[in-house]
Order: structure tokens, then C-alpha cells, then sequence
């Protein structure tokens, strides 16, 4: 189909723990007919472990080769939406690779926001808890927030689109992410 053929063959979701990429992502494959993956549940099933079990074994260390690995392994991979973990492009290595292999979009969602929708969900995060691994809460779960967020920032801020979707429902952040890639379709076309 024409419409389709001048879509990406894969859309990387990127951005902070939170801000709704494994949430927006199955909806967002169903509008384009496409497929969905994971690549948290794509390291869990090849290591056999959790994310929680996976970085008190090896430390985040040991999750970032496997993501790496995991994220090389989506280049096979034909009309697909691939929601990463909030760390995975926030290297310049990762970055690059996923900006030449697919579109890349940034679910951008505020501090304050994320502290919202995070406070029931620290439990399976391991960044957002201390180091005793209690889930963190409240002013020291914004603070982390903040802190990682401001961090972050630079790398997702690369993406091909930025998408601010505060106040948006879920739907509408949908219809956000789909108008922002027919945008890029459009241009594309002016440009043939
Ligand atoms: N507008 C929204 N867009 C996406 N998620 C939302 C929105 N409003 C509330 N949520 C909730 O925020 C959480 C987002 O979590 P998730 O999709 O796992 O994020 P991520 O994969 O980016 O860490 C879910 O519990 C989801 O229901
Ligand atoms: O931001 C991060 O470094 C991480 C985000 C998580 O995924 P979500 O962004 O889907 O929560 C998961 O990959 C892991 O806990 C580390
Ligand atoms: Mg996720």
C-alpha cells in the first residue's frame, strides 16, 4: 500500500520510565498494521530472569549488554513498533544505531507527571528504588525523576520527533505520534 510504503519499517519509542511507550506502543502497531515488541520483554525471555532479578545479579551493567544486544537484534525486524526501555538509546552508540535503523520518536512527559505515574510502578523499576531496593515515594521518588530525567534529556532530545504529551490521554497521544510521522511522510514525498 502506498500509505505504508512510505512508512518506516520500524519506529523506536523512546523516553523516560513512565512516560508510555510500552502503554502506546501495541495501540500506535494496531493503527499502522504493524507489529509490536517489547525489548524489556524481549531481554527477559532470552535471559530467563526479570528485570529486577537481572540487575541484582549483574548490576545495570549486565542489563545494558543485554539490551544492546537485544536492540541490534530488532534490524531484522520489517514494519514494527519497538518500544525500548527508558535507558536504552541514552548512549550515543545506541542512539546512532537506532537513528540509522528506523524513525525514532520521544514520548515527552514532565517531571511531575512521571512522578504521577510512577508512584504505584517503582516496585518493578529498579532505578527508582534505594539501595536497600525499596520502591522510592514522594519527594525522593521526584527528586530521582528529576535528576535522571535532566540527565536524559540531551540523548532523547535527538530523537527524529519529539512528542510533548502532558495532559494527553492515551489516545490522543496516539493520534500525536501518528501525526508527527505523517508529517515526516509528507516531507518525505516532497522531497521525491
Ligand atoms: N497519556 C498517557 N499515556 C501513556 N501512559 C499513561 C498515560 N496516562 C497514564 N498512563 C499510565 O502511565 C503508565 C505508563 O507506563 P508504561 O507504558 O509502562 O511506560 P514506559 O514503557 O514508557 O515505562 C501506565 O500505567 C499507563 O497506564
Ligand atoms: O530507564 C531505564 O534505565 C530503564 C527502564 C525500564 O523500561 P521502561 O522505560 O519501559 O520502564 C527498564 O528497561 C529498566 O528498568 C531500566
Ligand atoms: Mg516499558
Amino acid at each position: 500500500m502506498q500509505w505504508q510504503a512510505a512508512f518506516p519499517t520500524r519506529i523506536y519509542l523512546t523516553g523516560f520510565m513512565g512516560c508510555g511507550k510500552s502503554t502506546i506502543g501495541p495501540l500506535l502497531a494496531r493503527r499502522l498494521g504493524y507489529t509490536f515488541l517489547d525489548l524489556d520483554a524481549l531481554i527477559v525471555r532470552q535471559a530467563g530472569r526479570s528485570i529486577p532479578e537481572i540487575f541484582a545479579e549483574g548490576g545495570e551493567a549486565a542489563f545494558r549488554a543485554l539490551e544492546r544486544d537485544a536492540l541490534r537484534r530488532t534490524a531484522a525486524l520489517d514494519a514494527y513498533v519497538i518500544a525500548t526501555g527508558g535507558g536504552a538509546l541514552v548512549s550515543d552508540d545506541n542512539l546512532a544505531w537506532a537513528l540509522r535503523n528506523g524513525r525514532v520518536v520521544y514520548l515527552q512527559v514532565s517531571a511531575d507527571e512521571l512522578a504521577r505515574r510512577l508512584a504505584p510502578e517503582a516496585a518493578g523499576r529498579p532505578l527508582l528504588q534505594d539501595r536497600h531496593r525499596r520502591p522510592l515515594q514522594g519527594a525522593a521518588l521526584r527528586r530521582r525523576i528529576a535528576a535522571m530525567l535532566a540527565r536524559r534529556e540531551p540523548w532523547y532530545r535527538r530523537a527524529h520527533h519529539v512528542v510533548a504529551t502532558d495532559g494527553l490521554s492515551v489516545e490522543e497521544t496516539v493520534e500525536a505520534v501518528l501525526h508527527a510521522l505523517r508529517t515526516y511522510r509528507a516531507s518525505r514525498n516532497e522531497r521525491r
